[in-house]
């Protein structure tokens, strides 16, 4: 049985006040929309908006504003609370003691039955207009038990039981109609006003009674009391003129609807879900049955409903009935909705975490709660903090608690990365790094301004019951340079231990502890028993009615049916993103049938990190883009696919357990086509491999080369989010005037944002390269030219030119070279001969075999944005061509790798200088040009300016 422990309630603001106010109490949200973060002073680009919420509440004697949140309903609360405060209202159900809840009870079930109550929107009225055409007027008692939450709430008072006994909320409504002088008891759970209504209102009633004109077949579920039977569909006639309690009444077996007890509405709080039992199950009819009565019955624990009782986390004995019917707040019309075999397996599933996530991603049978949060940006569906607030919830638990703690001292990531890193230890550098935000040179947002550092975040989890026991506490060992990645990662662990626990619960706990990589999980297994009994009982359960495995080897995949088709040569990779379309299909061999459950069009995961089922990530690091694939996998749980199957579940569940069924070799067969991949960005790989980063180390190569030129002016050609100019701020230069050009407006803000605040820094604190004078941003492609740019002592052009098509690439060539025409030009790109070796490290899966020639052949490149990538010999070849036509001298380096050693750099750079004897000559060409640039954003210094 079901001892779940019981807490008080705890009412909210708004509930607090819809007690005393009720629809006096009215909410107005209005979205508010501000800039997000530092936002930058003159820069001539939308910049991002955040839109958040604050809510306007008027109360009979104030009107209150509340602060913005990001959530409606947190707007909401915030402002009940501060009219709570103004107001001075006390949580009064709370206050009260049992015996003033009592009195209570009694005016408020004399209330409900009052002309006045009819005038309310409260879905008891509906019942009461109903029962006022029948004979005798009479209304279930459990009827109110079920509509009144006030009722609810005083019977908690009353008896802490209550919470979890519908039955026990009969009785003391039954006790207290029987207090009351208005109402009266008839049978043994009816209930109806003493003196009947008004001739009159009963007349308009039956005007303003919409029931159904005809007969509606409504569908439910039925949920027999006995695990061994399985949960099948039943349809519930709506007939016009009468109730359709009785028809409920009908099915399960019993007289009359007065005897149908009403759980709580499951799920969504605006859902008319419930369950149906019956109450004849329960000894009801002693003389005054104590609830320690009931519990003592010995047959009473054999007819509790432990499948019911946890959907609805309330006691249910018997078979019941799980339905969608009912009157409610929104509508005096009755509602109803079907139940398919499919949402109730959905809604076990939901239970758990991985259920809840292969929910939230609508891929039941391809989904799996991934392993590692690598990036906010991978992540797919909900996520892990959301997934853990719902989980909690769903258990009715408490919020989680998160505490955050900042770290600044500790040290994330060490100075020197070995070259070949295992991949745990790969996936910790990435998750260090987390550019998710950044497009091009992965600027990590939480690094601290001003010293360049990063801070460090753990987040601490604890898990409580709703009777405040500490089920479960988590002190992380990592930390992470995001709070938001300190929380999801954390979120992540904890959800993985109770999926464990949920799952092998069996196991010791000593086992569970270290499970996989979670550590630092403390748990208190007593209470934490206590509040999972029954979703441990009904799991352990539903495993035994779990599918016999079936002939095929599980893990193989078979029948690779691979298309023909041209190798782009681009496969994902570890940390890359897949993008593929997929069909899953129950296939009977024998029968030579082949049923569609799931399919999906488009879905992405981020591969590494088991957000797949493994069969399907190991197929897919096998296929390139549009390539497909067949593999075969042993049938999952009966649940699992009844609950993928949704509104065919039926048909399904009717196929599994038909004898055919178990004498064929059946499986279900995935097909599936990779439609793209998403590599991870460069820049995460070469920061993970490299020390400093390759970024780094192409940035301070251009700065060294700056400072040697003593170069007063420079145009970054294709600046991205600006990592060069930053520098060029952090160092001392002789620049005064420093340009930046992009055709990408998102990388152009981020540029500007990061180049404001650090000229604001240097001003403020005059350190650093006050030197500069100037800076300009520019929105346009570095192929065209215009004359504000004209002769400028130096340009830069890192990692660009591969992003552009070939062509273009040879244009800007001649473009910079002979209109710009900077006195020297810095151009990066990656050595595509580099790049077996990255690809090794990166993926270490792969096959070590192969000669390195076939490796060469077969790389990728770098990054899914390149449109080319050249070899040494190419990028020579282009460079010494072009400074050849344009009078320009050229020297090559690089950055990562080392001189002479095969295969070069791992960056490979070029350096043109203007032939000394050769004048510019296209001058008054160019000043005659017109300028194609949009200025998005630009910085004078004016004191400077007005001292010049
Ligand atoms: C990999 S990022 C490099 C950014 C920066 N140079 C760095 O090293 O961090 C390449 C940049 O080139 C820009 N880009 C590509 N084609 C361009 C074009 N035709 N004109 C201007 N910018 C271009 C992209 O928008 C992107 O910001
Ligand atoms: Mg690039």
């Amino acid at each position: 049985m079901s001892t779940l422990a019981v807490g008080k309630p705890v009412l909210t603001p708004k509930a607090l006040l819809h007690q005393k106010y009720g629809r006096k109490a009215c909410y107005r949200i209005e979205e508010v929309h501000e800039p997000v973060e530092n936002s930058c002073p003159g820069l001539a680009l939308p910049q991002h908006v955040r839109c958040r919420y604050r809510c306007y509440l008027e109360l009979p004697e104030l009107s209150i504003v509340s602060d913005a949140f990001t959530r409606k309903k947190d707007a909401e609360q915030a402002a009940a609370q501060m009219a709570i405060e103004k107001l001075g209202i006390q949580a009064k159900a709370d206050n009260l003691t049992p015996e003033e809840a009592w009195d209570e009870l009694v005016a408020r079930v004399s209330y409900l039955f009052s002309e006045e109550f009819l005038s309310s929107a409260h879905p008891l009225v509906g019942h009461i207009k109903e029962a006022s055409q029948r004979e005798g007027g009479l209304v279930p008692l459990s009827i109110i038990a079920a509509c009144d939450v006030k009722v609810n709430n005083l019977c908690k008072l009353i008896d802490p039981k209550a919470e979890l006994d519908t039955l026990s909320v009969v009785i003391l409504i039954l006790k207290a109609a029987k207090q009351c002088g208005s109402v009266c008891i008839s049978g043994d759970l009816w209930i109806r006003k003493r003196n009947p209504y008004a001739p009159a209102i009963i007349q308009s009633f039956g005007n303003h009674l919409s029931e159904p004109t005809e007969c509606v077949q409504v569908e439910a579920i039925h949920v027999p009391c006995s695990a061994e039977k399985s949960v099948g569909t039943l349809s519930i006639d709506i007939v016009p003129n009468k109730y359709y309690m009785d028809e409920i009444a009908q099915s399960l077996g019993v007289c009359d609807s007065s005897v149908v007890l009403i759980s709580r509405s499951i799920g969504k709080a605006s859902s008319e879900m419930r369950i149906y039992f019956s109450a004849l199950e329960v000894p009801l009819l002693a003389p005054n049955p104590s609830l320690e009565f009931l519990s003592s019955v010995e047959h009473v624990k054999q007819i509790f409903n432990e499948r019911a009782s946890f959907l609805s986390g309330q006691n249910i004995y018997g078979d019941a009935i799980l339905a969608t019917v009912g009157y409610t707040w929104r509508s005096p019309d009755l509602s109803h909705e079907d139940v398919s075999l499919g949402t109730y397996y959905r809604m076990l599933l939901h239970r758990l975490p991985d259920g809840c996530y292969k929910l939230s991603r609508e891929a039941i049978l391809a989904a799996e709660l991934p392993i590692a949060f690598t990036t906010r940006s991978n992540w797919r569906g909900l996520c892990p903090k959301e997934l853990l607030c719902m989980f909690c919830r769903q258990h009715k638990l408490l919020e989680p608690t998160f505490s955050v703690k900042s770290l600044p001292d500790i040290v994330t990531s060490p100075d020197h990365k070995p070259m070949a890193l295992k991949l745990c230890d790969k996936v910790k550098a990435l998750k260090s790094i987390n550019e998710d935000e950044f497009g091009w040179d992965g600027v990590p947002d939480s690094v601290d301004e001003h010293s360049g550092e990063a801070s460090n975040f753990i987040c601490e989890i604890q898990i409580l019951s709703r009777g405040n026991d500490v089920l479960l506490e988590y002190v992380p060992e990592e930390s992470y340079r995001k709070e938001n990645d300190a929380i999801q990662n954390a979120s992540l662990k904890v959800l993985i231990w109770f999926n464990k626990y949920l799952k092998q619960s069996a196991a010791p706990m000593e086992i569970l502890s270290s499970v996989g990589d979670v550590q630092g999980i403390h748990v208190h297994r007593q209470n934490l028993d206590r509040e999972f009994l029954l979703c441990l009982s009904i799991h352990s359960v539903e495993k035994s009615i779990a599918l016999r495995k079936c002939s095929l080897q599980d893990q193989i995949i078979h029948g690779d049916y691979y298309i023909e088709c041209l190798d782009s040569g681009l496969s994902p990779s570890q940390g890359s993103l897949a993008c593929i379309s997929y069909a899953v299909a129950l296939v009977m061999d024998g029968k030579g049938m082949n049923e569609l459950i799931e399919r999906k069009d488009e879905f992405e995961f981020e591969v590494g990190t088991g957000a797949v089922i493994p069969q399907l990530e190991t197929c897919v690091m096998q296929l390139s883009i549009n390539q497909e694939a067949r593999f075969a996998v042993a049938l999952p749980s009966r649940d699992l696919i009844l609950a993928a199957a949704g509104a065919s579940a039926k048909y399904f569940a009717q196929l599994l357990s038909s004898d055919s069924f178990h004498e064929k070799s059946c499986y279900l067969e995935y097909s599936i086509k990779l439609l793209g991949v998403t590599e991870p960005f460069e820049d995460r790989m070469e920061q993970a491999l490299f020390s400093p980063s390759l970024s780094k180390q192409r940035v301070e190569y251009a700065l060294r080369h700056i400072r040697e030129s003593c170069a007063k002016t420079l145009v970054d050609f294709g600046c991205g989010s600006g990592s060069l100019l930053e520098s060029l701020l952090e160092h001392k230069t002789t620049l005064q005037k420093i340009v930046g050009v992009d055709l990408s407006k998102k990388s152009l803000s981020r540029a500007a944002k990061m180049v404001h605040s650090k000229l604001s820094m240097n001003s403020n604190h005059g350190i650093q390269n006050a030197s500069v004078k100037s800076a300009e941003l520019y929105y346009g492609s570095i192929t065209d030219f215009d004359p504000r740019l004209y002769a400028f002592d130096i340009g830069t052009c890192l990692e660009v030119i591969e992003h552009m098509e070939e062509d273009q690439a040879h244009m800007f060539g001649d473009v910079a070279l002979g209109y710009f025409c900077p006195h020297t030009l810095i151009v990066s790109t990656p050595n595509y001969e580099y790049n077996p070796i990255l690809q090794k490290t990166s993926s270490p899966d792969k096959d070590d075999s192969m000669d390195e020639k076939s490796q060469t052949s077969q790389c990728r490149f770098r990054n899914h944005d390149h449109k080319f990538e050249w070899t040494r010999e190419q990028f020579e070849h282009w460079a010494s061509n072009l400074a050849a036509r344009h009078n320009y001298g050229v020297e090559f380096g690089g950055v990562g790798g080392s001189e002479g050693v095969e295969p070069g750099f791992a960056s490979q750079i070029a350096i043109f200088r203007r032939d000394a004897l050769h004048q510019v000559k296209q001058c008054i060409m160019n000043w005659e040009s017109k300028q194609v640039y949009e200025v998005v954003w630009e910085w004078t210094d004016c004191s400077r300016s007005a001292a010049a």
